[in-house]
């Protein structure tokens, strides 16, 4: 792989041993991907930081990185396995609680933002074209669809390599002609709300995973794209999607590639396959997966209040980024009074949830949905938050 004589001296170790074993992989990736040279990226993001998921490893390998790594660009990290700065309304053992401070604490010191979060296009708006490095596949689907910005999915010591030297390599989905639409799918019930949204995103990795998808499928609401690109990167590998009236990228439908169509028998389908509880079965309505940005806080209140709502006799969860802000924290015992716990800097899939004892609860994420079960033993119900505030407002 070519290099330039600053990559020459960071691989010599002229930078010092973290920046060196940075690029070291990235080289060794790179050249074993057939990538011609590097690249300048403008913000990395990694995934990979919770202490449930990385164990004591994770944790000594990325403290080990931050005696002496700096990051050298803008870099943010996902949610961490329990809420930062905030109690958890569910068993984090002590053990988990101190050895992810200490994750958190390591890559503050190497420079990460205090992100500790999912969303991480709410905190940087990525430009078209631009080069990234991240990891969180629904991130990743988000940056490249929503934003024409371009990012491969990145495993999380990748994207901690990528953040160190702020370089990656040349490959995938930063070409110019890897990013064209390889099939046109023609959604024939176009999804109303988030939850379809999600299950045509579910349909689309399930089926097209590997393939880079051209849809129509109307008007779209941000969330509902974001919804959509993360059920798709779960349930497959997709990692871009060319939405009309929505992507950068959209030239619209392309010519010569080959065409299939989703109709209601396929959201059906999906339906059947990630739902495994019902509405009155759920014990709590989890939103926030992908995060919310934390005005959604409002959105819940305004909601609650035009059903004539003032306390949910079963609890709302929401999950948003990073340590809450302090207007957020302040809104903490209002909101408790309500029955809404906030989850700052977390995520219930990377939790110990699974010690909650919790069996049946309700999710507007169909991301979420697939993976609570298989991670936690829970049941998941699909439905809006409108449907959880009109059943079980008091
Ligand atoms: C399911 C997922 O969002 C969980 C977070 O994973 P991690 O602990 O950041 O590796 C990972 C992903 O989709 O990339
Ligand atoms: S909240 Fe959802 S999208 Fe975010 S890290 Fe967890 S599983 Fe991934």
């Amino acid at each position: 792989m070519y290099l330039t004589r600053e990559e020459e001296r960071i691989l010599k170790g002229e930078e010092g041993p973290a920046r060196q074993l940075a690029m070291k992989l990235l080289v060794r990736i790179g050249e074993a991907l057939g990538a011609e040279r590097l690249i300048r990226i403008s913000h990395a993001h990694v995934s990979g930081v919770s202490y449930s998921n990385i164990g004591d490893p994770g944790l000594e390998f990325i403290e080990g990185l931050a005696s002496g790594g700096r990051v050298a660009v803008y870099s943010t990290f996902n949610p961490a396995g329990a809420p930062l700065g905030m109690d958890p309304p569910y068993p984090v053992p002590r053990e988990h609680v101190e050895k992810q401070a200490r994750i958190v604490k390591a890559l503050l010191r190497m420079g990460f933002e205090p992100s500790g979060t999912c969303i991480p296009y709410a905190l940087r708006r990525p430009r078209p074209g631009e080069h990234l490095a991240w990891g969180e596949s629904s991130a990743v689907a988000v940056a490249n669809t929503l934003y024409g910005a371009r990012t491969n999915r990145e495993g999380g010591p990748v994207a901690l390599a990528a953040a160190l030297v702020g370089r990656t390599y040349l490959w995938g989905l930063h070409l110019e002609e890897n990013r064209r639409p390889t099939i046109t799918v023609r959604v024939e019930t176009l999804p109303r709300g988030e939850v379809e949204a999600g299950l045509l995103g579910y349909m689309i990795g399930k089926l097209f995973s590997g393939e880079l998808p051209y849809l129509d499928a109307g008007r779209l609401t941000k969330r509902q794209v974001i919804a959509m690109c993360a059920a798709a990167a779960a349930s497959g590998s997709t990692a871009m999607c060319v939405v009309r009236h929505v992507s950068p990228e959209d030239q619209g439908p392309p010519g010569g590639v080959e065409r299939a169509a989703l109709g209601p028998d396929d959201l059906r389908e999906a339906r059947e396959e990630v739902e495994s509880a019902s509405l009155d079965e759920a014990e709590l309505f989890f939103t926030g997966c992908p995060h919310h940005p934390e005005h959604v806080v409002n959105r819940v209140l305004e909601l609650m209040e035009a059903h004539g709502v003032s306390r949910l006799r079963r609890p709302v969860w929401i999950a948003v980024p990073g340590r809450a802000s302090r207007p957020l924290a302040t809104l903490a015992g209002e909101l408790a009074r309500r029955n809404i716990r906030i989850l700052p800097g977390t995520c219930l899939v990377v939790s110990t949830l699974g010690r909650s004892g919790l069996k049946a609860i309700a999710t507007d994420s169909v991301k979420s949905a697939f993976y609570l079960p298989r991670r936690h033993g829970v049941r998941v119900a699909l439905a809006s938050l409108e449907d959880f505030v009109k059943a079980y407002g008091a």
